[in-house]
């Protein structure tokens, strides 16, 4: 058995079974989705993160590229109570160390008391604790990565869609899921895909539709130039966000966010919509979230766990976001419509409380 160490914040180690080799360390989270490995891995939002799944069998119906968010897998390493030859195999090629065998029960109840924390990984035929403690002393947190929309996101802009005739979304991409560009697509747009840090001058050049803000990794207070660009667009162009989004849309506009202890990642998240009433369950992935939405956006959807707000609605603005993954991929799909609502705005058609002035 190949030896395999997993260093806990406050010096704790937990030794499993080394499925692919290698060193790492980042933020360790976990999610309890029990279906979609292959996308929760190449969700660009869990860049420099540790991924625990609390699922017991992870693997169980193959590697699939159809299925892939993004063409890499992002977690730094990745814990499970047993993973099958296909994910070890693929986590091995892609260079991401992998460990099971472990107690992902005691894992997931150290995070849950102590909050997503910094650790170290180790695993390979002739590693000890010590790699996995030097490689803990090595992590940084998670703010820290002031970079981190760097790593990944596109680095000039790709235009998907061009011949479509539906509305042209700038969609800023601070590390965005190929889901979220598909449900664009198949709603007729053409999406202009930006660099995180794209100028307001770029985006003006395409005269957008609407302004669509990704998901992504880190902490949303990193992506000043997401921000700026809000703040110039929001008066007269609709704005969009997923995730992220929502956060980076939030700080725009005069309010705040801030850490989670541990965050909510799984497929079955359940959402109450303020005005009708209905609750969905939903994908999700995020250790932030908005903890004042300023005086120019309004709760509309809020968390029926924790009351963490979900969706957020411009006032006086013309601005739609969600907390969660309506894309789905994995999980539910009952949130697609956000989309449609989306390009409705961008089209002119919203249905906001509080007209615009205009
Ligand atoms: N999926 C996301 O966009 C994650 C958003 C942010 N990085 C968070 O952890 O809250």
């Amino acid at each position: 058995m190949t030896p395999a160490y997993v260093a806990l914040e406050g010096g704790h180690v937990i030794e499993g079974r080394g499925r692919a080799p290698g060193t790492a360390r980042g933020e360790l989270v976990f999610t309890t989705a029990y279906t979609g490995y292959e996308e929760s891995l190449t969700d660009p939002s869990y860049e420099e993160q540790v991924l625990t799944f609390s699922y017991p069998l992870i693997g169980n119906y193959g590697v699939r590229e159809e299925r892939f968010e993004s063409d890499r897998v992002h977690p730094r390493a990745v814990l499970a109570r047993e993973l099958t030859e296909d994910v070890a195999e693929w986590l091995e090629s892609e260079g991401v160390p992998a460990i099971d065998h472990l107690d992902t029960r005691e894992v997931v109840t150290d995070i849950r008391d102590g909050g997503a924390m910094k650790c170290g990984i180790a695993v390979g035929e002739d590693v000890t604790e010590a790699d996995a403690l030097a490689e803990l002393e090595e992590c940084k947190a998670m703010s820290d990565h002031t970079e981190i929309g760097a790593q990944v996101s596109v680095d000039e802009t790709v235009v998907h869609g061009a011949d479509n005739d539906g509305e042209t979304v700038a969609l800023v991409d601070c590390g965005a899921k190929g889901s979220i560009v598909d449900s664009l697509l198949e709603r007729d747009a053409t999406v202009h895909v930006f660099p995180h840090d794209a100028t307001p001058a770029d985006v003006e050049a395409v005269d957008p539709d609407v302004l669509f803000i990704s998901n992504g990794p880190g902490d949303p207070a990193n992506y000043e130039e997401a921000i700026a660009l809000v703040e110039a667009f929001v008066e007269d162009t609709p704005v969009a966000g997923i995730c992220l989004g929502q956060q980076i849309v939030a700080e725009a506009l005069g309010g705040t966010t801030e850490k989670m202890t541990f965050g909510h990642r799984g497929v079955n998240q359940p959402v109450l919509d303020l005005e009708s009433g209905r609750v969905v369950m939903t994908t999700q992935n995020h250790g932030y979230t908005v903890a004042d939405p300023g005086e120019h956006l309004e709760v509309t959807q809020i968390n029926v766990n924790d009351d963490t707000p979900e969706g957020i609605d411009g006032i006086e603005y013309d601005v739609i976001t969600r907390q969660y993954h309506p894309e789905a991929n994995p999980g539910p799909e009952d949130t697609l419509d956000f989309f449609d609502d989306v390009l409705a705005m961008a089209d002119g058609q919203s249905q906001r409380a509080v007209p615009a002035d205009d």
